[in-house]
């Protein structure tokens, strides 16, 4: 059965405990609040599908818990996290002071490249206002990120923080394929023509990407401006050089890479016999079959299924509520030796009168 999605995002949301977290995710995907404060305890997480330039994206938003005690568990979830929002308290000044040593956290724990946001939430209580905008203003752009003021409460500014997030993950992963594009540029050895490699490339879907990543952003992302100079380069070379610089070219590189694709089989577990035979299998251990828009080839994608992700917050789960039946029966023993203490000596002193 075909996915009901073009593209999976993970987001994590971190930030000290009481920001707020829990509600803006509540709010981006339940359009609910509550008052009541609990706190996180560990891990957990929402999803929400958004239509961003025509593409559904679906958003796995993780939840962190913002207290020290459970950074060991929650750090481990940098790693697969394509977006990272960081969150502060309007009202409170350490927790915005803390968002240096969030991002060391991310700088430690995520992987590179990571798309980062800051949001200063709580932003209806104007009136008891510690953080000035300006200030977290200077420190996104100090960090090269964006920054929005949200309020969970309110709904201000939730939405287009999420998509925001989305479009700039999406504008990146449309900012490699380009990369991919441009590395294709190659110099026609036989007539001396430089020549664009679009015939490895249709042209629509080319022409396609260019115009989602320009109408996503008017300025190249890094990526795309790196690839852009590398690609160049070669070519530049080649007319000094001659022929024997060696051509790229993308032939070989598996069609998702190079067009759009559909999802034909739902990412699922490798059997025995395609962990033997497939290579994509050896990543993640599990596969995904794709078939490209353009060449209609069917080809086997590595990927990370919810599954892996769920299966591993349950193992957590029952992590927890194991220690919490141990010290249960800690107490409960305990509690019998006291009462068994109290009755023998009431039993004395009566025996004694
Ligand atoms: N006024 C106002 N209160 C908010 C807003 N967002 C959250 N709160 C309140 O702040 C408190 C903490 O919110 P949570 O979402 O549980 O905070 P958290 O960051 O998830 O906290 P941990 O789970 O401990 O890390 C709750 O009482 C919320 O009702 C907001 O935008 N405006």
């Amino acid at each position: 059965m075909a996915k009901a999605y073009d593209h999976l995002f993970k987001l994590l949301l971190i930030g000290d405990s009481g920001v707020g977290k829990t509600c803006l995710i509540i709010r981006f995907a339940e359009d609910n609040f509550n008052n009541t404060y609990i706190s996180t305890i560990g891990i957990d997480f929402k999803i929400r599908t958004v239509d961003i330039e025509g593409k559904k994206i679906k958003l796995q938003v993780w939840d962190t818990a913002g207290q020290e005690r459970f950074k060991t568990i929650t750090t481990a979830y940098y790693r697969g996290a394509m977006g990272i929002i960081l969150v502060y308290d309007i009202t409170d000044e350490k927790s915005f002071e803390n968002i240096q040593n969030w991002m060391k956290s991310i700088k430690e724990n995520a992987s590179a490249g990571v798309e980062r946001l800051l949001l200063g939430n709580k932003c209806d209580m104007e009136a008891k206002r510690k953080v000035q905008k300006e200030q977290a203003d200077k420190l996104a752009r100090e960090h090269g990120i964006r920054f929005f003021e949200t309020s969970a409460k309110s709904s201000m500014n939730v939405d287009e923080a999420f998509s925001s997030l989305a479009r700039d993950i999406l504008l990146k992963s449309g900012g490699r394929r380009l990369q991919n594009y441009l590395t294709d540029l190659i110099f026609d050895q036989d007539d001396e023509n430089i020549r664009f490699g679009l015939d490895k490339v249709p042209l629509e879907v080319f022409l396609k990407d260019m115009i989602d990543v320009q109408a996503l952003s008017w300025n190249l992302s890094e990526d795309c401006r790196v690839s852009a100079d590398s690609a160049f380069r070669p070519r530049h070379e080649d007319s000094q050089a001659g022929p024997s610089v060696p051509t790229v070219s993308t032939s070989n590189l598996p069609c998702w890479l190079v067009e759009e694709f559909v999802v034909a089989e739902e990412c699922a577990p490798c059997s025995n016999f395609q962990a033997k035979t497939t290579p994509e299998c050896g990543s993640t251990g599990y596969v995904e079959k794709i078939t490209c828009s353009s060449s209609k080839r069917s080809e086997f994608k590595s990927c990370r299924s919810a599954l892996m992700e769920q299966r591993l917050f349950w193992k957590f789960e029952g992590a927890v509520i194991g220690l919490a039946l141990v010290f249960a029966c800690l107490v409960i023993v305990r509690q019998r030796q006291l009462d068994r203490k109290a009755l023998e000596k009431v039993r004395k002193q009566i025996e004694s009168i």
